[in-house]
């Protein structure tokens, strides 16, 4: 059995997805499809589980094909398979904001409602909040736009399925996939057609994933982006190396404070995974570039640093970490650090001023005044 479609197969879906279904080893397969490449590269991958002094090698072998996602007729003659349950998707923060993957995914359901092979889930596991509304909002609209009745049988047909998904996984040369030993996911949503049993590998089903999802964006995927801007124009290359460099590591508490005072989590949980965090970043013999996390900020910022900011500033508080970040990322696009490899990134970088910057991530934010001085102060310090 199949069981599962993937579109996106890269590096991360290597080491996440595709592992936990051959760690839960109960008969699910994967075909999966390249998100844009024309040539999809062979089913087998070594997977290098990099800990701080051994490796562990593994051949997970959930996947049983692979497609090129140019191949729209093998795309929609696997989602409307019978054996098919289960859509997962790694393919950028960026893919939910275009017309590509909606189209994509609309495509397929409309052959899966043809052939009336029933329900399935649709499973995101890309570092957005609620994922899996993301999903469904630009895969409803999308059906709309060519077909009303389509949108109302995915309405009553295709479970939404919100994801926390974590395990880093640094760009490396295929067929060596490299990942860290540690890896967690949260999922809350239905499976109408069954799923395999990824709790076996420590999945976990939950009522609800905000809290969980809160924690990793704003602790980890913020913290990243803080050292990517921050670090690179410091000259560092790397996780590793920014996490041990002064400056930035005392910036990361700084906004770690701000992210956990927001966070309904309790306290001792937040300290833990702060402690553990600091731990995975310092393991030096996963190469995490700076530079890779740098991509993309005007679809990263919004989500992994903006929530903190504004809910800091509704408790009258000043959010200085925060605002360093927006400050660094400002320079970044300036030429600061990191090459910019960002396709939504020119509205942000000819934001002349503090209030034009505020205004193009949010106009609520361009209005307050405090917020501004404190934005200006800093991006004069940048410039310096
Ligand atoms: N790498 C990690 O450590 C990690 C951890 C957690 C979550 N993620 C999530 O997984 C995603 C993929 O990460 P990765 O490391 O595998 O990256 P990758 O570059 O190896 O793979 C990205 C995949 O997305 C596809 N893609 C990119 N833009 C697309 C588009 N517009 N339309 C269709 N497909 C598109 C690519 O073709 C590729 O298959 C990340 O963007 C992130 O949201 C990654
Ligand atoms: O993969 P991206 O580009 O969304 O973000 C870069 C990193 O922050 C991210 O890959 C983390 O390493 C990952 O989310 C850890 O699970």
């Amino acid at each position: 059995m199949t069981g599962i479609v993937h579109l996106g197969l890269g590096n991360f879906f290597r080491a996440h997805q595709a592992w936990y279904t051959a760690e839960a080893n109960d008969g699910w397969g994967i075909a999966a499809f390249t998100g844009r490449s024309p040539h999809a590269p062979g089913p087998r991958y070594k997977l290098i589980t990099r800990g701080p002094e051994t490796d562990e090698i593994s051949w997970p072998g959930a996947i049983t094909s692979t497609h090129s996602g140019l191949d729209r007729a093998a795309w929609t003659t696997a989602v409307a398979s019978p054996e098919t349950a289960i859509v997962t998707l790694t393919v950028t923060e960026a893919a939910y904001a275009g017309d590509d993957v909606p189209g994509r995914l609309v495509a397929g359901l409309a052959a899966r409602k043809a052939a009336n092979t029933g329900s399935l889930a649709i499973v995101p596991c890309d570092n957005l909040p609620g994922n899996g509304e993301v999903a469904r909002r630009v895969v409803t609209e999308a059906a709309r736009r060519t077909d009303p009745a389509l949108a109302g049988w995915i309405a009553e047909n295709v479970s939404f399925v919100s994801t926390m998904v974590d395990r880093i996984t640094p760009a490396s040369a295929p067929p060596e996939v490299v990942t860290e030993p540690f890896h967690e996911w949260v999922l809350q949503g239905a499976f109408p057609a069954g799923r395999p049993a990824w709790d076996v590998a420590g999945a976990r089903f939950v009522e609800d994933v905000l809290p969980h999802e809160q924690r990793k964006l704003w602790l980890l995927n913020g913290g990243h982006s803080l050292l990517a801007y921050v670090g690179s124009a410091r000259n560092l290359t790397t996780v590793a190396e920014a996490v041990d460099d002064p400056e930035c590591r005392t910036l990361l508490e700084t906004w770690w404070d701000e992210a956990a005072a927001c966070l309904p989590l309790p306290a001792e949980e937040i300290r833990d995974y702060r402690a553990a965090l600091v731990e995975r970043w310092e393991n030096a013999r996963i190469r995490h570039l700076l530079a890779q996390i740098a991509m993309d900020g005007s679809q990263k910022i919004p989500i992994r640093v903006l929530p903190v900011l504004r809910r800091t500033r509704e408790r009258g508080g000043m959010p200085v970490g925060a605002v360093r970040v927006l400050a660094a990322w400002h320079r970044h696009l300036h030429g600061a650090g990191a090459p910019v490899n960002d396709a939504g990134a020119a509205r942000f970088a000819s934001a002349a001023t503090a209030r034009d910057l505020l205004g193009e991530l949010d106009p609520a934010l361009a209005a307050d005044d405090d917020l501004v001085t404190a934005l200006d102060d800093e991006l004069r310090v940048a410039a310096r």
